[in-house]
């Protein structure tokens, strides 16, 4: 991206009718962050704070398509991956990836909404290794995810390193262990990036509003990329946005509500500071 240009960010993932988590996250979190937002679609859900009612994914053809027409005009300073759903719609999004050779590649590896929810297929995560993760720049499972994937069990601080050295050799630059699922007082993030693990770390907030806060913990590092940021910045960002997210829940629904993708910025333009 150049100064003068808008930074530009897309998301490849599911749609969550329930507003909190998918698409609906991701740009919701772009545009709060200052970037422009593109969505290619790879399934409807039908959904709301009490769980996932139904899954309705779209053809591989239709999500490659509309790939094409970003990659035909638009050109993303960086791109997400959220939910994927099969091996075809992940073949297909790899494809297309590589063929137009976007950087900056975040892929969040969801697995399960929380309720328990299948959004990927027993049979897709050896394709979601395989063919995207070589292109990933990061990767952000949480603990359920990081365990599919390594087939490890992760209680202990030691195991948890060993699956993001695990998971890195897999083909990412960098890998973040998520400990939202993880017991404690801090909400504790592991960054890896083949050398060496940095910390982020917050207060975990006791609440049921936590539905989609990985959609958008990645998000909010995606537009930090698009807008220039380092890989550490663009994270230390998102940590912040999640949090406040968290923090300032907007009593939603009857369930586990969504987080508020507007205490980010409300919180910086009342302390008089410049959104990062
Ligand atoms: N209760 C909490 N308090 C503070 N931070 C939290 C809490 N829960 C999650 N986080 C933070 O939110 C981010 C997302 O982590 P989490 O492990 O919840 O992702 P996830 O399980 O993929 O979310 P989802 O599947 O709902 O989209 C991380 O930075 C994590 O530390
Ligand atoms: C569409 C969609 N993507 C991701 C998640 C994970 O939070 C969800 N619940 N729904």
């Amino acid at each position: 991206m150049t100064t003068t240009e808008t930074a530009k960010a897309l998301t490849i993932a599911g749609s969550d009718s329930g507003g909190g988590a998918g698409i609906q996250a991701d740009l919701k979190t772009f545009q709060e962050l200052g970037v422009y937002g593109m969505s290619v679609l790879t399934a409807a859900t039908a959904q709301n704070t009490l769980g996932v009612q139904g899954v309705f994914p779209l053809t591989a053809e239709a999500v490659a398509r509309q790939l094409d027409s970003i990659g035909q005009d638009l050109t993303p300073d960086a791109v997400k991956t959220g939910m994927l759903f099969s091996a075809d719609i992940i073949e297909a999004a790899a494809d297309r990836i590589a063929h137009y050779g976007w950087r900056n590649l975040v892929i969040d590896p969801v697995m399960v909404a929380k309720g328990g929810a299948p959004l990927l297929k027993g049979d897709a995560v050896v394709t979601l290794i395989r063919n995207l993760l070589p292109h990933a720049l990061i990767i952000t499972p949480n603990l359920p995810e990081a365990e599919i994937l390594t087939g490890m069990k992760l209680f202990k601080a030691q195991d948890i390193r060993e699956a993001a050295r695990r998971i890195h050799a897999m083909g990412p630059d960098m890998v973040i262990m998520k400990g939202g699922h993880a017991g404690g007082d801090l909400a504790r993030d592991l960054l890896y990036d083949g050398t060496a693990f940095t910390v982020f770390e917050s207060p975990r907030i006791h609440t049921m509003a936590t539905h989609g806060t990985g959609c958008t913990y990645s998000a909010a590092i995606t537009a930090g990329l698009a807008k220039g940021l380092t890989t550490t910045g663009a994270v230390r960002v998102a940590k912040d946005f999640i949090q406040a997210a968290i923090e300032d829940s907007l009593g939603i629904g009857s369930g586990h509500g969504p987080t508020n993708h507007f205490a980010y910025r409300r919180r910086r333009s009342q302390n008089g500071g410049e959104l990062t």
